[in-house]
């Protein structure tokens, strides 16, 4: 088999490089649960992922795989596949370690889940602190939600002191408003090389993605094809997959629904990072390197934007700094 070509990369902010795609490894479980069913799919995706030249890996503490994550670019260095320099791990920081002290332990956990000496990105996966603690989702007796009023700014300066302390390369955020990014930005030493957000055709984000382009922070864009089996998502009633007016665009390039999501995210300057288990899959979405959507065609799908979120977050409801 041809050595595979590995996928172009983007400058960040900060110095360094991400491949422009990455491969998303959220099973679409509720919320902080691991499914039995999954075990083990994440770590066979993540090796043929790099078999295919997929460079990227999205992770997080919440997903609980980062040990299959870790096992699967492990064997693949130890295959001599890749060398660690090669790969970009991507990992976050859930909501309840956002408190200064819990910051670096939280990163070594994760360092340790996924047996690496460092993390390339490590991103603040929400702006809204849950209370402190080992309960990805710590509840009241009432069953709500148990908040924290811990500052996003005093997570950000613990997140800075990673890089200091060379446990990550890299740091960001995910699902920033332009409020919260706006003063960050402000009152950072660091500065946050990405926001990773919602974005597909029906949700195309065009004004946040024009705020991060004009401070410099690259979007990663989440949940490109609508997370069609997430728990939150299930019932949205149009699939983006099953799009019409994608399916067309696609046609003329001989290219699937899916490639036509991640070529045109690509296109607007944004990192797509589809998760798929499915080897057929995951080859088939790597396979937008070969054509270009014309402005026409990229006019087209940003008229599909309905501003549809997929993903709510419906637990940060009511917290002083949810974003949406
Ligand atoms: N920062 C954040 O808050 C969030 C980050 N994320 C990240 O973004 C990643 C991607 O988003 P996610 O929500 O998982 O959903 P996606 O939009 O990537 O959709 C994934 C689903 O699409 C299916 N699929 C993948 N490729 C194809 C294809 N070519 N044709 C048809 N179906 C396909 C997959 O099936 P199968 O696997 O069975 O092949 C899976 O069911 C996550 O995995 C996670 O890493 C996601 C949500 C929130
Ligand atoms: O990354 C994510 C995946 O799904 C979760 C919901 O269960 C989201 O909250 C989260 O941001």
């Amino acid at each position: 088999m041809p050595a595979p070509r590995p996928a172009p990369k983007v400058a960040l902010n900060d110095g360094t490089q991400m491949p422009v795609i990455g491969l998303g490894t959220y099973q679409g479980n509720p919320l902080g649960k691991r499914l039995d069913s999954h075990v083990g799919q994440v770590q066979q995706a993540v090796m043929d992922a790099l078999d295919i030249g997929y460079r990227h890996i999205d992770g997080a503490l919440l997903y609980q795989n980062e040990e299959e994550v870790g096992a699967a670019v492990r064997a693949k260095i130890a295959q001599g596949v890749v060398k660690r320099e090669d790969v970009f791990v991507c990992t976050k920081l859930w909501n309840n370690s956002h408190h200064p002290d819990a910051v670096e332990r939280t990163c070594r956990k994760s360092l340790s889940n996924l047996g690496l000496d460092y993390i390339d990105l490590y991103l603040m996966h929400w702006p809204t602190a849950f209370k402190d603690g080992d309960d990805l989702t710590p509840k009241g007796p009432d069953g709500k939600v148990l908040f924290s009023s811990v500052d996003i700014l005093d997570t950000w300066r613990a997140m800075e002191q990673l890089v200091r302390q060379g446990l990550v390369r890299s740091i960001g955020v995910s699902n920033f408003n332009a409020a919260q990014l706006r003063r960050l930005m402000d009152n950072c030493d660091i500065k946050p090389v990405v926001n990773q957000i919602e974005c597909h055709p029906y949700l195309s984000q065009k004004p946040l993605l024009e705020l991060c382009q004009q401070l410099g922070v690259r979007v990663v864009a989440y949940s490109p094809f609508g997370s069609p089996e997430s728990d939150w998502s299930l019932g949205k009633v149009d699939r983006l997959l099953d799009d019409r007016t994608i399916a067309e665009v696609g046609k003329k390039h001989d290219k699937t629904p899916g490639q036509v999501i991640l070529r045109y995210l690509v296109q607007r300057g944004a990192v797509p990072i589809p998760k798929s288990v499915t080897k057929s899959r995951i080859q088939e979405n790597f396979n937008i390197f070969d054509f270009e959507l014309s402005a026409q065609d990229m006019s087209i799908l940003e008229a599909l934007n309905k501003d549809r979120r997929m993903c709510p977050f419906l637990e940060g409801l009511g917290h002083p700094e949810y974003p949406f």
